[in-house]
């Protein structure tokens, strides 16, 4: 790798980081945390890394989600429990659909730094710093909670520790249990009002581990039933932190960023002579990229070129996020070019990102049938160009969140104010997630028939 470290970035120009005040307070936390134990082990990250390899050849399906801006204030185990149930719920179901195995990756344990459409946010003609993460500075509208604090990515690497641990407890420790996640699955389903949309695949799934249990394969005899195997993800946007999370690997001597399994490179960030993309090129992890509605073949595979120069598979995902309205026109000539190429990549959709509109209240929402839109015509694109459909990217909560409008419940605008949550973009509440894998379902079935 030429002329790259860990803080070659420094040396680029760089978007949306915070202005800190004080760079003594800030060179003793960055010291303070490369002495602390990475948060996740190379050896896992190279797991991950062949996964997503499996995925990008059509031998697998990725399921990526989480909040949209973890918090501190909301750092809890009901939390993070119930978000870990529906991922695993939304994982059975799809799973089932494609008949292979998904790889299941949170927006969890880091994803504390976001990106932001403006420098400033204005109420009733006060002006602060916008809110840009609990990692970098609070989200009350004070001046004082708007002033970026370096102190505060300590706290993210505590907070990310104590959620690693109890998420690699969960799937270990039994909440994992393939029936168990079932009998979720069930309940959800019988307490839905479009319950007959969803029972046929649902019942499918029981008489495949009725099956599987009468032929002897049951948590006690086989531990896949019994566990299962998350892994960790965030945008690696506050390169400090990044940076001082980078260790080279005793077993290969190759950098590592150990904040998380797999980090991705931000729509806003991706810039090719930019810091972002320098420091992600010389990090060994599986990258993702947000790949918005104006990119150009070009500029994906220039993107290619200066993060998997050797074309290694399981090394990118490409995260598309380009709203329901222009995927169908803007998709197609990247993936074409892409397979021309024979670029090895996993092509995942985001339908959260490009699908964000104001509600009349001033609240940020998106709608159900928007974001299921934008998944259907992801398959049907694939589905014409003889590509593969590899993954979704959700921003979701196991909470009943009142955030996106629509659904089976039918949040309405006027419904947003009742639960509305979030520290940052608008997230799917779990009833809305399985209702998504339950209708993503046949898209994926289809798009996996023929592949083994
Ligand atoms: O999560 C993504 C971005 O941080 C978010 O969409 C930006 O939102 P904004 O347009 O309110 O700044
Ligand atoms: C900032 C995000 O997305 P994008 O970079 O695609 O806008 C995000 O995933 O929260
Ligand atoms: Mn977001």
């Amino acid at each position: 790798m030429t002329n790259w470290s860990a803080r070659s970035w420094r040396d680029k120009p760089i978007q949306q980081q915070p202005n800190y005040t004080d760079p003594d307070q800030l060179k003793t936390v960055e010291h303070q945390l490369k002495t602390y134990p990475p948060l996740v082990f190379a050896e896992e990250i190279r797991a991950l890394r062949t996964q997503l390899g499996r995925v990008s050849q059509g031998k697998g399906f990725l399921l990526q989600g989480g909040d949209c801006a973890e918090s501190f204030a909301d750092f809890n185990a009901p939390k993070i429990r119930d978000t870990f149930k529906v991922i695993l719920q939304m994982a059975v179901v799809l799973t089932f659909a494609g008949s292979c195995p998904v790889t299941k990756v949170a927006r969890m344990a880091g994803q504390y730094a976001k990106p932001r459409s403006s420098d400033l946010e204005s109420i009733d003609g006060v002006e602060l710093p916008s809110y840009r993460g609990d990692i970098i500075n609070g989200s009350e509208f004070t001046s004082a909670a708007r002033q970026p604090d370096p102190q505060r990515m300590m706290q993210a690497y505590h907070h990310s520790a104590a959620t690693l641990n109890l998420l690699r407890a969960f799937a270990q420790g039994g909440l994992a249990d393939l029936h168990k996640v079932h009998k979720w699955n069930m309940s959800f389903v019988a307490a839905n009002p479009l319950k007959d949309q969803y029972l046929k695949v649902a019942e499918q799934i029981q008489s495949a581990l009725k099956f599987m249990e009468v032929m002897g394969i049951t948590a006690e005899t086989n531990a896949t039933i019994h566990e299962t195997q998350l892994f960790t993800s965030h945008e690696a946007l506050l390169l400090p932190y990044e940076e001082a999370l980078t260790r080279t690997d005793t077993l290969t001597g190759l950098p590592y960023d150990c904040s998380a399994h797999m980090v991705w490179i931000g729509e806003r960030t991706r810039q090719l002579d930019h810091a972002h993309v320098e420091f992600m090129r010389g990090i060994h992890n599986p990258i993702g990229v947000k790949i918005g509605p104006t990119t150009k073949p070009d500029d994906v595979i220039h993107l290619l070129d200066a993060l998997n120069p050797e074309n290694e598979m399981g090394r990118m995902t490409l995260i598309t996020r380009m709203g329901a309205g222009n995927l169908a026109d803007a998709l197609p000539a990247l993936v074409r070019r892409v397979k021309a190429e024979g670029r090895h990549v996993v092509w995942s959709s985001d339908p959260m990102h490009g699908n964000t509109v104001k509600a009349e209240n001033g609240l940020k929402t998106r709608n159900f049938d928007a974001i299921h839109q934008e998944l259907r015509q992801f398959f049907a694109v694939h589905q014409a160009e003889g590509t593969y459909p590899g993954g979704v990217h959700l921003e979701m909560t196991g909470e009943d969140v009142t955030e996106c409008t629509g659904g089976a419940y039918q949040i309405s605008e006027q419904d947003l104010t009742q639960r509305y949550r979030t520290q940052c973009d608008p997230r799917l509440n779990a009833d809305q997630v399985l209702e998504l894998a339950f209708l993503v379902a046949d898209s994926l079935r289809e798009a996996r028939q023929g592949r083994g």
